[in-house]
C-alpha cells in the first residue's frame, strides 16, 4: 500500500534520506524510531508530499504522488496525520472541530457528520467536551480531539509524527491509549513516528530504525526489541531504557 523505492532527499546540500527502500501492507502498524534528527519525520512527511522526495519513487496504493500529475488532494483525503502540536482550530468548538473537513471536503451533510464525529468522539473519551473550546482543554485531551479529527476523513492509513513528544509526562499515557486501541481493533494502517519504546514494542508489527538518513533495521518488532542487530540500534535502546 505504501512503497519506498530507492528514495533519496536532500534539504539543500544536506542528505535527509539515503537510499530508503520501505514496503508497508495494508492493516500494519509500523514504528520509526531513532536518535533525533535521522530523518523519520521527514520520511513520514514524504508519504503524503509535505515534503518532495529528490529521487526515486514513492506509491500510495499503486499512486505516484510525486509526479507531478497527481491530485494530492485525493490521495491526502485517505492519508490522516496527527502532529507533535494539535493544530486545532481555536474558535471553533471540539465537535465542530471534527465535523468541518467531512462537511467542507467529502460533502457530508451537517446531521451525518456530527451523528460521526461524537462517535468518534467517544472512542477517544471527549464526547463529554463536544461543546467546549480547545484553549479549555490539556494537552492530552486536544490530541484526542486530533486524532478524532483525522479519523472522521475516513482515511486508509494514519501518519503519526511524535504524537506525545509535546504533552506532559502525565498525558502521555491517554493518547497512546486511543493509538492502542486504533491499532489492535480498526485494523487501520498506521506509521508512527516515536519515542515510546514501550508502545513500540506492544503495538508495532515491524520496527524501522533510523540513522542519518538510512534504514539500519526493519525487522518484526519482537525480533528487534529481543536482539537488534545493527551496533547503533543496540546503543539508541539501551541508552533509552536506561535513562
Ligand atoms: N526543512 C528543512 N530544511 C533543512 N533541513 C531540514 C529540514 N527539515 C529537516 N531537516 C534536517 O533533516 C534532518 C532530519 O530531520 P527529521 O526531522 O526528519 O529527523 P527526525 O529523525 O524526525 O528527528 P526528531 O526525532 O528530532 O524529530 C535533520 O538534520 C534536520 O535538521
Amino acid at each position: 500500500m505504501i512503497s519506498f523505492k530507492h528514495v533519496e532527499k536532500y534539504y539543500g546540500s544536506f542528505h535527509a534520506l539515503k537510499d530508503i527502500n520501505l514496503t508497508i501492507e495494508r492493516g500494519e502498524v509500523v514504528v520509526a524510531i531513532g536518535p533525533s534528527g535521522s530523518g523519520k519525520s521527514t520520511m513520514l512527511r514524504c508519504i503524503n508530499a509535505l515534503e518532495e522526495i529528490t529521487t526515486g519513487e514513492l506509491l500510495v496504493d499503486g499512486v505516484d504522488i510525486h509526479d507531478k500529475k497527481t491530485n494530492l488532494n485525493e490521495v491526502r483525503k485517505n492519508l490522516g496525520m496527527v502532529f507533535q502540536h494539535f493544530n486545532l482550530y481555536p474558535n471553533m468548538t471540539v465537535l465542530e472541530n471534527v465535523t468541518i473537513a467531512p462537511i467542507k471536503v467529502l460533502k457530508e451533510d451537517k446531521e451525518t457528520a456530527t451523528k460521526k464525529a461524537e462517535k468518534l468522539l467517544e472512542k477517544v473519551g471527549m464526547l463529554h467536551k463536544k461543546d467546549e473550546y480547545p484553549t479549555q482543554l490539556s494537552g492530552g485531551q486536544q490530541q484526542r480531539i486530533a486524532i478524532a479529527r483525522s479519523l472522521a476523513m475516513e482515511p486508509d492509513v494514519m501518519l503519526f509524527d511524535e504524537p506525545t513528544s509535546a504533552l506532559d509526562p502525565e498525558m502521555v499515557g491517554e493518547v497512546l491509549d486511543v493509538m492502542k486501541s486504533l491499532a489492535k481493533d480498526s485494523g487501520m494502517t498506521m506509521i508512527v513516528v516515536t519515542h515510546e519504546m514501550g508502545f513500540a514494542r506492544e503495538v508495532a508489527d515491524r520496527v524501522i530504525f533510523m540513522a542519518d538518513g538510512q534504514i539500519l533495521e526493519d525487522r518484526e518488532s519482537e525480533s528487534f526489541f529481543d536482539h537488534p542487530k545493527d551496533e547503533r540500534a543496540k546503543q539508541f535502546l539501551s541508552k533509552i531504557i536506561n535513562h
